[in-house]
């Protein structure tokens, strides 16, 4: 939500780079690729149509990414048509050392949780802006269907949190986000993650603890850092 340095963006291309050459190594020409939402995704896209014809297609995780991986001819097909989504690469708005992430600054975080759900590998893409030990000093998004917003408030509030209505937003499945303030840190994510999908009325929420990244490459002045998640 903060604007862009350009040592930021130079970590994106970096970073971006780096997984574009181990998405390479993992996927052959029948492979499904999921793609992620926002600026870094967004650099991986453009750089993975250099490569477009060592892959079947991609899966998308909004809109936006769609249009421009079809803007890049890239092929995108529906995820309920395809079998398998062999790596998912995205971005996220915050990563801890267990490769927990907070995501959602672009809105799309339910369909992003639906394609790492699916994947058999998901790739998280970060510059070292987004490292953190514990989650939640980026507030949490919350995907909320539009009558419920009051009441998923107050449940927040009851939680914690401090819930503010992202104005103007409207995610790509018709529904509204709440960015739940001052919950750092939290831990455990999982507990947290799994309560407030529980609250009625909630579609989802940005924490990727039950899911969490199986690798993260992290931008950094240093170079791009490769993590996993059994380390
Ligand atoms: O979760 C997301 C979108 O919903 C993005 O992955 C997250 O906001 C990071 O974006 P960027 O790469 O622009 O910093």
């Amino acid at each position: 939500m903060t604007a862009n340095t350009s040592s930021q963006d130079a970590l994106k291309q970096a970073v971006a780079t780096a997984a574009v050459a181990y998405t390479l190594s993992r996927i052959d020409d029948k492979s499904i690729v999921g793609i992620g939402t926002g600026s870094t995704a967004n650099c991986f896209i453009d750089l993975l149509a250099e490569h477009k014809a060592s892959i079947a297609g991609t899966v998308a995780s909004s809109q936006a990414s769609a249009e421009r991986l079809k803007a890049h001819g890239i092929p995108v097909y529906d995820l309920n048509a395809v079998d398998e989504v062999t790596i998912y690469v995205d971005g996220a708005d915050e990563t801890n050392p267990h490769l927990e992430l907070i995501k959602g600054g672009g809105a799309a975080l339910t369909r992003e949780k639906i394609v790492a759900a699916v994947a058999r590998e998901f790739l998280c893409i970060a510059d070292q802006s987004k490292w953190v030990d514990h989650l939640g000093t980026f507030p949490l998004p919350v995907e909320v269907i539009p009558m419920a917003r009051s009441h998923v408030a107050r449940e927040l509030v009851k939680l914690g949190g401090d819930p503010v209505y992202r104005q103007g937003v409207v995610t790509d499945n018709g529904n509204v986000i709440l960015d739940v303030h001052h919950l750092h840190p939290i831990s455990p994510a999982r507990e947290l993650e799994e309560k407030i999908n529980n609250i009625t009325g909630v579609v989802t929420n940005g924490l990727f603890a039950l899911r969490p990244a199986d690798v993260l490459m992290l931008g950094t002045a240093e170079g791009v850092k490769t993590l996993y998640a059994k380390d």
